[in-house]
């Protein structure tokens, strides 16, 4: 049995337990939300009533499938919950985001929601964020020069191509740089950094977004970080 698909699993469906009926609920990104999608699914199938919005067209077309019924955003003014995987966290829920390429739409979708649970399994933890390069959306016109000023920040960075070697584009139609800083020890400055490069669409930090990070284990217990508080 594959130990880090347990660790995603338990993470997710935990974080599923928080959704209740009536609730607007953001649906995540990645293999680890996949997982909250299908319990959510299941829920759904069993009586839950909810309205639901994704990240991203792999998760609307997954919800889709599993019957949650789902909602224009135009249609919905603020979610109750949004449950969403991550690349990296700290300690301090400071996330790296986008390494599904669905950071903006990630982020348009936590500000609008009232909690942000984050589901990762716990190699996901890190003391300081940067390991991870940094996913950074920027549009296609003159995008030599946005990678530039991306390098003028002390990193290294690669334009992310699809399996075809493709340039990768998002959902949103613009590209991603994948920007290897090594460790983040301001993540704060240089977001307001990345967000003054004209050319950027959006940075993968979150910072003060998220309200409490569920972590699976490797020995099948999960650990809270941030409200509520406990390991089991
Ligand atoms: O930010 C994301 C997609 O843009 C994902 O949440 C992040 O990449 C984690 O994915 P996974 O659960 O597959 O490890």
């Amino acid at each position: 049995m594959n130990t880090e698909y347990n660790m995603k699993q338990i993470a997710a469906e935990r974080a599923a337990g928080y959704v209740q009926s009536g609730m607007k609920v953001g649906l995540g990104t990645g293999s680890t939300a996949y997982y909250a999608i299908l319990k959510i699914g299941e829920m759904v199938r069993a009586g839950l009533d909810i309205q639901a919005v994704a990240t991203s067209r792999a998760s609307e077309e997954l919800a889709v499938q599993q019957g949650i019924p789902f909602t224009p955003v135009r249609d919905i003014d603020r979610l109750d919950l949004t449950i969403d995987g991550a690349d990296e966290l700290d300690g301090m829920l400071r996330l790296i985001k986008g390494g599904g390429g669905a950071l903006l739409r990630e982020k348009m979708t936590a500000y609008r929601s009232d909690k942000l649970i984050i589901i990762a399994d716990e190699t996901k933890e890190v003391p300081v964020l940067g390991a991870f390069p940094l996913p950074v959306e920027i549009i296609p016109f003159a995008y030599e020069w946005t990678v530039q000023s991306l390098k003028e920040l002390g990193c290294s960075v690669q334009i992310r191509r699809d399996r075809e070697g493709a340039v990768y584009e998002t959902d949103n139609g613009n590209y991603i740089a994948d920007c290897s800083f090594g460790r983040i020890s301001e993540p704060e400055e240089l977001a307001a950094r990345l967000t003054g490069i004209p050319g950027v669409v959006e940075h993968g930090l979150f910072l003060g977004m998220a309200d409490q990070a569920i972590i699976g284990c490797r020995d099948g217990s999960v650990r809270i970080i941030g409200a509520d508080s406990a390991s089991e």
